[in-house]
């Protein structure tokens, strides 16, 4: 990455304040807390599009689908900016950078916007404008595995100890934007009510050119075969690691430092076998037995 294009980000970037606060009992950052009332009242509009997710579920995989799907599979024009910058964070303030609302409040229509926020906490407007969401939905243990490796170099967040203690933290949803159970269930619940796409992760991998279809024609765009082959090879894991629009290269070590642990990590299903203890494994499919009883909510751990 050339730095003299993005200046901004390492100059601008370097005070890191990792401090957490809480909103309704959720763990936020806390300068997101600061300006909690500007967040939930954030107006959307009706041609928004939300990718909601629970942090590490596949946000930013489906931000670069999902922007390439608006873009008519157009390499150029989607390599214009940082994946974070082309998709306004809602909730996020990275001080002294103006916040996810003051990005999105400037730019143009049709905005591409990300949460990671319940249910219980999206600012009303997105169901008064039955804004379209897209939910990625990613199975718990390599959200896990993913959050801790994140939590390790993300020096924004908080340390997140040893993998043993950062087991009992996330499975009691002691992490911020808190629980996956009550993210993942709450979303879940909620999603014949209103315009949302459900989408696991595991699919994707799966079968990457058949969920990129099912997310256009949930935009509306019917896309040509070789549109989608594009998208699907520009979205790759192999691609989107080595290009720093999506890696997250362009932000200085003092925010990402990915010499600890790159943020495009290993993209893999079933990543948590290589840090799960064999009686870690048995404690949390008994308790995750029976918090997603009932639920008809099923994920694949591995393919
Ligand atoms: N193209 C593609 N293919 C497969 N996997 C991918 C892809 N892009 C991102 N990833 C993996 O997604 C994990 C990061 O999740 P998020 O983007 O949701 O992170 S964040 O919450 O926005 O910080 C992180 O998962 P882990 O590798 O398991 O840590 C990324 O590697």
């Amino acid at each position: 990455m050339n730095p003299e294009l993005f200046p901004k980000f390492s100059e601008e970037l370097e005070i890191v304040d990792n401090k957490m606060g809480e909103v309704q009992g959720v763990p936020l950052p806390e300068a997101t807390c600061e300006i909690w009332e500007q967040i939930y009242n954030f107006q959307a509009r009706e041609d928004d599009i939300l990718i909601s997710t629970y942090p590490k579920a596949g946000t930013t995989w489906m931000q670069e689908i999902v922007d390439l799907i608006m873009l008519d599979g157009d390499v150029k024009k989607s390599m214009r900016s940082p994946c974070f910058v082309k998709v306004p964070f809602i909730e996020l303030y990275p001080k002294p950078m103006p916040s996810g609302v003051q990005a999105a409040n400037a730019m143009e229509s049709p905005r591409l916007l990300k949460t990671h926020l319940p249910t219980q906490l999206l600012p009303p407007s997105f169901w008064e404008k039955n804004v379209k969401v897209i939910y990625v939905a990613r199975n718990m243990k390599d959200c896990m595995v993913s959050y801790f490796h994140f939590q390790r170099m993300n020096q924004a967040l908080p340390h997140p100890g040893t993998w043993n203690e950062y087991f009992s933290k996330f499975t009691a949803g002691n992490v911020p934007w808190g629980g996956w159970f009550d993210h993942v269930i709450g979303w879940w619940k909620i999603k014949d009510k209103h315009q949302i796409l459900f989408v696991f992760y595991e699919d994707i991998i799966e079968d990457p050119k058949r969920e990129i279809r099912k997310i256009s024609q949930f935009l509306g765009k019917e896309l040509r075969e070789e549109v989608l082959d594009t998208i699907q090879h520009h979205t790759s894991f192999s691609t989107m690691k080595e290009n720093p629009m999506t890696n997250y290269s362009v932000l200085p070590s003092s925010v990402f430092d990915q010499s600890i642990s790159p943020f495009m990590r290993k993209g893999k299903v079933g990543d948590w076998k290589n840090h799960f203890l064999v009686a870690q494994n048995i404690v949390f499919d008994e308790e995750y037995q029976k918090k997603m009883e009932g639920i008809g909510l099923n994920f694949r751990t591995e393919l």
